[in-house]
């Protein structure tokens, strides 16, 4: 007898899976309650998991399409979404790397192992000239969702005055009361919607319930408060300063990358969006003035395909000025210095670049073996000033349920525990120089961490911050001791070297190719790159000042906004 297959249920599957909603196992048990035998619950899982995104290995090449998006990262994958969902023009989207579909990226808990995997690209600065010359490992996200695929999910639209800064340094329109109505509408928050928070839009936010919280997470909010810092309830409710429970990307136990948030519901929705994985984009095709195009490799080999409205380039901080430069678009003595012929002469591309520093923090050897998270690792975050006559905190610290330590620290400890720290609002400024005309060629990222003596101030502030929570009360019970800094405190210049070796990048780098009016400005507040007609730039790079929080949320609000300005919507 022949099983009836239950078409209504197995559409239902399908759906889920294609919005990401089920892990491999159940969907086939659901598929085969439905009256599928185990083969073909296993073919419809291989095959709903691509239905929405191909390979170039797998399908042939288009021709054309009204807009093209470089990347699928936390801006792109919103950009192309979204820019879908809101018009009737046909939107390709060229992602360099693979498709989303593994546990190691739904799992908020295995974005470690996600970080060992082929969904990242592995870089590394240069030598640290403030750093005693240490080569910072150097890691972003590469397939669909980018970096917000193998990020630790932290959601932070940072502070007011970042916003305020923005504009008043010539990117109008950008002001905090002008985005808070974008990210308002694209986020979906648990806490309901108010004055500062949406509910209802693609991108679910949630908190960790402190019931469920890591002990060690718990500790960190007993510690920060009994030492009189007050919590604060929700750190995108207007109150950034304080101890709190983070806000997470994160959604019925799973990761929600931009990819699930924006790009598969579009899809779902009958929009004409294509999305083309292992497809990296080689240069910019730039005619009489205008971007016409891209080159890219489908399945190896290089192919045009050409753009009749606009190419908008969201490919990160590090990739968006390397493709710029390669296509004629930078500083034009360095691009004659490549054999690059100029186009465009913007000397402000590549520069500018900006990340938070991530240091050591404190690190602590356990009494007890450290248990696992439910959640992603990092559940508790707390903002401060490095000197109470600051007017934004620009300092950080948080728990981490690992242990965190640069290899230069050699930390040996594996069952232990780490407060980890931040500086905020840095004062360095870095670039990334493209130094080669092979768009194969990695280009060299130099953050310059610690080139300003007022970031090392507030990376010892940080670090004090992070040990005087991690040796207080609340940790008796979980506490055995000091890793580090350990004895490296007691002297100022072992103190002063420890910071050197604890630095580390936060993952954020931003502004290599920075909104603004001024000479060094590559895109206007309309985010179209100066000098060329039908390009833009939509991700990270364009921020003129690095946010006060973690960069996710403001890489996903600039796509949202592009999308909404190239629709007519702004
Ligand atoms: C390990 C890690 C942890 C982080 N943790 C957090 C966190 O908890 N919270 C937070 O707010 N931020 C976090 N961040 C930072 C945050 O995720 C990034 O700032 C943000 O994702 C940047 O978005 P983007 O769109 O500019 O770039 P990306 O998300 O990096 O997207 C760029 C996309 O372009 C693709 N691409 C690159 N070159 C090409 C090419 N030539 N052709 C086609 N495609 C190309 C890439 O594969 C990628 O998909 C973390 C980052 C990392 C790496």
């Amino acid at each position: 007898m022949h099983n009836i297959l239950d078409t209504k249920r197995i559409n239902e599957a399908l759906r889920d899976h294609a919005a990401g909603k089920t892990d491999r196992r159940s969907f086939i048990s659901r598929a085969m309650a439905a009256g599928a035998a185990f083969a073909m619950a296993d073919a419809l899982w291989l095959a709903g998991g691509k239905a929405w995104a191909q390979s170039t290995r797998e399908t042939t090449a288009p021709k054309a399409a009204d807009y093209i998006v470089i990347g699928a990262g936390s801006a792109g994958a919103t950009l192309a979404g979204e820019l879908a969902k809101r018009t009737d023009a046909s939107v390709l989207v060229l992602e360099g790397g693979l498709s989303d579909n593994s546990p190691l990226i739904t799992d908020p808990a295995r974005w470690p192992e996600a970080l060992a995997s082929p969904f990242t690209k592995h870089y590394n600065t240069t030598p640290q000239a403030h750093a005693q010359d240490r080569v910072v490992p150097y890691p972003r996200g590469e397939g669909l969702g980018g970096c917000s695929s193998v990020n630790c999910m932290i959601y932070c639209r940072g502070a007011e005055a970042d916003y305020n800064d923005w504009a008043y340094d010539g990117a109008t329109g950008w002001e905090w009361d002008k985005v808070l109505p974008d990210y308002k509408e694209l986020e979906d928050w648990e806490g309901g919607a108010s004055e500062l928070r949406g509910a209802g839009g693609p991108l679910h936010v949630t908190r960790p319930d402190p019931a469920k919280g890591h002990e060690g997470a718990v500790a960190f909010m007993e510690g920060a408060t009994s030492l009189g810092y007050p919590e604060t309830k929700d750190f995108n409710g207007g109150q950034l300063e304080g101890p709190a429970w983070v806000n997470m990307t994160v959604h019925a136990g799973n990761r929600q990358n931009t990819a699930v948030a924006f790009l598969r519901p579009a899809i779902e929705q009958g929009a004409k969006l294509q999305v083309l994985t292992e497809a990296p984009v080689m240069r910019l095709i730039v005619e009489n003035g205008r971007c016409t195009g891209v080159q890219y490799l489908h399945n190896g080999q290089p192919v045009t395909v050409k753009a009749s409205k606009e190419v908008i380039l969201s490919a990160g901080a590090l990739i968006t000025p390397k493709l710029l430069t390669i296509s004629g678009i930078g500083e034009a003595a360095h691009l004659k210095s490549l054999g690059i012929a100029p186009l465009v002469d913007l000397p402000g591309v590549g520069q500018n670049l900006q990340d938070h520093v991530l240091g050591a923090g404190v690190n602590f050897e356990s009494k007890h073996p450290v248990p696992p998270t439910n959640y992603n690792h990092s559940e508790v975050y707390f903002w401060w000033k490095s000197d109470p006559s600051l007017t934004v905190p620009d300092i950080n610290a948080l728990y981490v349920s690992v242990p965190f330590a640069t290899t230069e620290l050699n930390l040996q400890q594996t069952n232990g525990y780490a407060i980890l720290c931040g500086v905020m609002r840095p004062k360095s400024r870095g670039a990334v120089t493209v130094t080669s005309s092979d768009p194969r060629v990695a280009p060299l990222i130099d953050p310059n961490y610690l080139a300003a003596e007022q970031d090392m101030v507030a990376l010892k502030a940080a670090t004090e911050l992070a040990r005087e929570i991690g040796n207080s009360a609340a940790y008796n019970d979980i506490r055995k001791a000091e890793l580090l800094p350990g004895a490296m405190a007691e002297s100022p210049e072992s103190y002063r070297d420890f910071l050197q070796k604890s630095v580390s990048t936060y993952f954020h780098p931003v502004g290599t190719a920075k909104m603004g009016t001024d000479a060094m400005s590559v895109v206007d507040p309309a985010l179209k790159v100066y000098g060329v007609e039908g390009l833009r730039v939509a991700d990270a790079s364009v921020m003129p000042s690095i946010t006060t929080g973690n960069t996710n949320a403001p890489s996903i609000m600039i796509g949202y906004r592009a999308a909404k300005m190239i629709a007519g919507d702004i």
